[in-house]
């Protein structure tokens, strides 16, 4: 699979503060990156490089061997942990603000036929999260697994290579989460899609990954804690083929530590 993401020599500086040092990594189309570390290691920070959020002090990150430009663009979706879906829109037109936002960016509403195409290509992203029959539900009377089935619809809409999801599925319980791993699985594969999720849940980023990222600092000065920032100290592999079976796990066991 070719490379789609390239970061070389990527810092990330907060005055003399380092929060990611030394950063190279090459990322696959089409591939399924799981990025786990301890609280504060630096991990959203490296998805809003990514998304295009924040430019690196240093270093430089290609998206198909073109210097990213420093705004998130269609090419890529971001889902969060927290819902961030419009609570006064109704789901088809949470999902519909995706494509008339960008065609329509003063007045937020196509109109005619354009407005018609919006409406079935979202209905039809709905469909594919499993909201066909919610479309004039609001976020407020909906479930936790529901609003981000959403949120997922609404990045999607867009058709990004890449998409980005912040612990997606850490404010659900566990039954609505398995629930939500066999969706995302599935619409990597559908979309081909690559994918970057940070998670803290160790189980879901070998669950879900192609390959797993750690971050940590390789070096800690007790006297600076800031002096030295996290980069890349696992990168693990996951011989997982992409058309495998949906909901079948890998050979990769975990204790109840979290180790493997
Ligand atoms: N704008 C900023 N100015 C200064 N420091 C910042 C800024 N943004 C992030 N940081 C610092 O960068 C470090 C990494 O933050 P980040 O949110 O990326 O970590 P994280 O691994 O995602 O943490 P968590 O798992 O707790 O969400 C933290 O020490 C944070 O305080």
């Amino acid at each position: 699979m070719s490379t789609l993401l390239t970061l070389r020599d990527v810092w990330v500086e907060y005055g003399d503060k380092i929060v990611i040092e030394k950063l190279d990594l090459d990322i696959a189309e089409q591939s399924f990156v799981s990025v786990v570390g301890p609280s504060g290691a630096g991990k959203s920070s490296f998805l809003r490089l990514i998304l295009g959020q924040e430019a690196p002090t240093r270093g430089r990150i290609e998206l198909d061997g073109t210097p990213l430009v420093p705004e998130c663009g269609p090419d890529r979706g971001v889902v969060f942990q927290r819902y961030s879906v419009f609570p006064h829109l109704s789901v088809l037109r949470n999902t519909m603000f995706g494509l008339e936002c960008p065609k329509a960016p003063l007045s937020g509403r196509l109109f005619g036929s354009a407005r018609r195409a919006a409406r079935d290509e979202a209905a039809a992203m709905l469909e594919a999260v499993g909201l066909g029959d919610s479309f004039d539900l609001y976020p407020a009377q909906m479930s936790g697994g529901m609003q981000q089935r959403l949120a997922i619809a609404q990045a999607l809409v867009q058709r990004p290579r890449i998409l980005l999801l912040d612990e997606p599925f850490g404010a659900l319980d566990p039954g609505i989460r398995a629930d939500m791993h066999a969706l995302i699985t599935r619409l990597w594969r559908d979309y081909s899609l690559t994918i970057v999720m940070v998670t803290h849940d160790i189980r879901e980023a070998f669950t879900l990954g192609t390959r797993v990222l750690a971050l940590d600092k390789r070096r800690h000065d007790p006297h600076a804690p800031h002096r030295f920032g996290a980069t890349v100290v696992y990168d693990l592999p996951l011989d997982k083929p992409v058309d495998a079976p949906e909901d079948k796990d890998h050979s990769i066991t975990i204790d109840e530590n979290g180790n493997n």
